[in-house]
């Protein structure tokens, strides 16, 4: 327990020295638009000396998380700036951890220009790097990495979906489920140790070993169940690829403007007007789309432009999540079975020469266009099969059934974020929690409680376990991802920091 207690120790304090060495900093936190009211936060050691200038009062002394009315002043004119709100967040319970405020004055060019040159006047105080108050959160051990990143996800969240998985994850619930394993594993790898330095001498039990191993199995079996989502979280983080493909003229370009309520692509009746990609994002039904057009799928053509425009086709129904297929109603509509249905689909990829290794794993959703060529009675037979959709582009009333369709198909790809069964929603995590399993695999395979110098390449192995779960929180020092996790909330990171914890004692063996 004690090494447990010098890991969390080792990594709290090295994140406090970073966190209260920066200076103060201040920025306009609300939106650089004209609103009625605007928020500019400080954080940092001279925050409550700051407050005292602009409210023109040098004793003054704020109640902790209070509202006040208060005017502004600029601390060298001493004219007044504005009339606003001011709230004192002293740390370490603040965003930051360090003492922070927020002035809500009005949102208006002027106001804030004033406000953000009053602050620029005063010594130890300068204008925030982008992301910078999230920066000091994270090295003020306020968020994880998992947090930071659901945070820039909520920012960036734009359908309802989307915002409910960022919230859950910038709260903690997936940073929870990590830090469990993390702590798991290391009470495995201290064991362990203990084993190997003092098992002779000290009598402790082989079985200390049988526990343990059992142990390493059950966190290997849930990170197994946690990696075998459908990638859910992942979908529905960065948006379902669904392709519209097809033979020339079926309508794939009418039904990607039915669908985003816009002309965005070229309609006309020559076969092969799409030639290139067409791509547009859409919140559909509250789970992130992104539909692509492409150019109509045939075996052969003498055009070499149709060629290279067939040739991006396939390569994004390669790279798609799911394939709408669109053929003409005419053409199914002898089909009287869903075995038929699935046979023609087969048939109709050969003609289009999109190979099946292309779609396998994907989902693919025949969809029969131009039902008002048909008759009644063609049209309730199709209606009657459960593997196709039938639509007319030309008569958008019947959609509401492809709609549906459609949007429960998102579903079922995306799921339902909930706090009990934090998904993964970037493949960092998923990447290094593979590898994680890797060393424990690696491990049981290997180690012989018998033979030291075996035992102590294992218990490495049992190290670098806990490293990759680590490496997703940013426990340890991971300067490449933090670039990547920073750059992706817009923050340009002028010092890293580089802790190294040792997150175990090296067996003197080794
Ligand atoms: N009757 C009927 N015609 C349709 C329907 N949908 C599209 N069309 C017509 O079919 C023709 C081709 O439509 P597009 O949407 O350009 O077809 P496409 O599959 O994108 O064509 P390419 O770009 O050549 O591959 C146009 O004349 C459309 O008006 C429909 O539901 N019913």
């Amino acid at each position: 327990m004690a090494l447990l207690r010098n890991i969390t120790n080792s990594f709290c304090s090295s994140f406090r020295r970073y966190a209260s060495s920066g200076c103060t900093i201040y920025s306009l936190s609300s939106g650089h638009v004209k609103c009625g009211v605007s928020v500019i936060r400080v954080s940092g050691p001279q925050t409550k000396r700051a407050l005292r200038a602009i409210v023109g009062c040098s004793d003054y002394e704020p109640k902790a998380r209070q509202a006040y009315l208060k005017s502004f002043f600029h601390p060298i004119s001493n004219e007044m700036i504005d009339r606003g709100l001011l709230l004192w967040f002293p740390g370490p319970a603040s965003f930051t951890g360090e003492d922070a405020c927020e002035f809500q004055v009005h949102g208006s060019l002027a106001v804030i220009a004033a406000m953000l040159d009053a602050l620029g006047r005063l010594d130890g105080l300068r204008q925030a790097e982008p992301g910078e108050f999230t920066k000091r959160a994270f090295f003020g051990g306020k968020l994880d990495l998992t947090e930071v990143e659901g945070l820039a996800d909520l920012i960036h969240a734009e359908t309802e979906a989307q915002r409910k998985q960022a919230l859950l994850q910038s709260t903690g619930a997936l940073g929870r489920l990590y830090n469990k394993w993390r702590k798991r594993l290391i009470r495995c790898a201290a064991h362990l140790e203990a084993f190997i330095d003092f098992a002779e001498e000290e009598q402790i039990e082989g079985g200390v070993i049988l526990q343990l191993t059992k142990e390493l199995k059950a966190v290997r079996g849930e990170i197994r169940e946690h990696l075998n989502d459908q990638r859910q979280g992942e979908l529905l983080r960065e948006g379902v690829r669904t392709v519209i493909v097809g033979a020339p003229n079926v309508g794939k370009s009418s039904l990607l403007n039915l669908l985003c309520q816009r002309s965005v692509s070229i309609v006309t009746d020559q076969a092969g007007t799409t030639r290139d990609i067409i791509e547009t994002m859409h919140n559909f039904g509250g789970y992130p789309v992104i539909f692509s057009d492409t150019a109509g799928l045939r075996r052969h053509t003498a055009d070499s432009i149709e060629r290279e425009g067939m040739k991006r086709a396939r390569k994004c129904v390669e790279d798609s999540d799911l394939i709408l297929l669109l053929t003409d109603a005419k053409a199914v509509r002898e089909l009287s079975s869903n075995e038929m249905v699935a046979g023609y689909v087969e048939r109709y990829l050969k003609d289009l020469d999109i190979p099946t290794e292309l779609c396998s794993g994907k989902r693919v959703q025949l969809v029969a266009n131009k039902t008002d060529t048909l008759s009644a009675e063609e049209c309730q037979r199709l209606e009657q099969l459960s593997n196709v959709l039938s639509i007319s582009c030309h008569q958008p009333a019947n959609m509401p059934t492809f709609l549906g369709a459609l949007e429960q198909q998102l579903q079922q790809l995306c799921g339902t974020p909930r706090a009990e069964h934090p998904r993964i929603t970037n493949t960092r995590y998923r990447q290094q929690l593979e590898r994680c399993i890797e060393n424990i695999d690696i491990f049981l395979r290997d180690y012989k409680p018998d033979v030291f110098p075996d035992m102590a390449i294992a218990a490495a192995k049992l190290r670098n376990a806990v490293r990759c779960i680590e490496r997703i929180t940013g426990h340890v020092s991971c300067e490449d991802i933090l670039d990547v996790v920073f750059k992706d909330f817009c923050i340009e990171i002028e010092q890293l920091l580089r802790p190294v914890y040792v997150v175990l004692r090296v067996p003197k063996v080794l």
